[in-house]
């Protein structure tokens, strides 16, 4: 019988707060919108929710009217880039033996987040990369190797899922606790190249294994 030999690394990379900027954005429609009220700098944005921060801090009247930016129609489409995500999506795509998808949680309460996120990711990588654009709000049902992220915890239906999370470091998780797992500083230094490194030396020795 033959041998099933798994011959590339299939790598999911995030959006919100990987690729695209959603906490600069957020935070630069608030001040501009709501120029007296007193907001969160980023230095001091803690937890996954904005609005939960907001709540705790200045009350929910606050808290609503960040929900509000974050809901509205175009909010998503004028995310601005993660420094050098693009490029570096593009290299790591284009290195041998690895497929890189892009993989969202759509936010269902707004309308148009679905298509906005398609929108992005044509303008920035390109038409033929929305249909390496993954939508789903349970990332433990994709099968992948690696996962690039930064919600420090990531659950859903499958409790084992295939993929390793490598946690990317954004304003709101630099303080968070995330045990064993890897961290991915930026995309600018090219420490993300030595992390791709170290997967495919894996799966190669995998490979023979096998
Ligand atoms: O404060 C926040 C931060 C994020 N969200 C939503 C917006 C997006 O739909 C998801 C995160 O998307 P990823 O591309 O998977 O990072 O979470 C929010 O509602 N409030
Ligand atoms: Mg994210």
């Amino acid at each position: 019988m033959a041998q099933w030999r798994k011959e590339t690394l299939r790598v999911l990379v995030d959006m919100d707060m990987v690729l695209c900027d959603f906490e600069h954005h957020l935070l630069a429609e608030f001040r501009s919108k709501y120029p007296n009220l007193p907001y969160i700098p980023l230095s001091k944005r803690r937890g996954f929710y904005a609005k939960d921060q907001y709540d705790k801090t200045f009350g929910s009247n606050s808290g609503d009217k960040i929900m509000k930016i974050y809901r509205d129609a175009g909010f998503f489409t004028n995310l601005p880039e993660i420094p050098n995500a693009v490029k570096a999506v593009k290299e790591m795509n284009d290195m041998n033996l690895v497929d890189v998808y892009i993989c969202s949680s759509p936010m269902f309460s707004c309308n148009t987040c679905l298509t906005e996120k398609a929108n992005w990711i044509e303008n920035y990588l390109g038409h033929r990369w929305v249909e390496k654009l993954i939508l789903i709000k349970d990332k433990t049902l994709i099968n992948a190797d690696v996962l690039i992220d930064d919600r420090p915890e990531i659950t859903g239906a499958n409790k084992a899922p295939h993929w390793e999370h490598v946690v990317f470091t954004a304003c709101h998780n630099s303080f968070s606790e995330i045990g064993q797992k890897r961290r991915l500083s930026g995309w600018t230094d090219g420490s993300w190249r030595e992390l791709i490194s170290t997967f495919l030396k894996q799966l190669q020795i995998n490979n023979v294994e096998s």
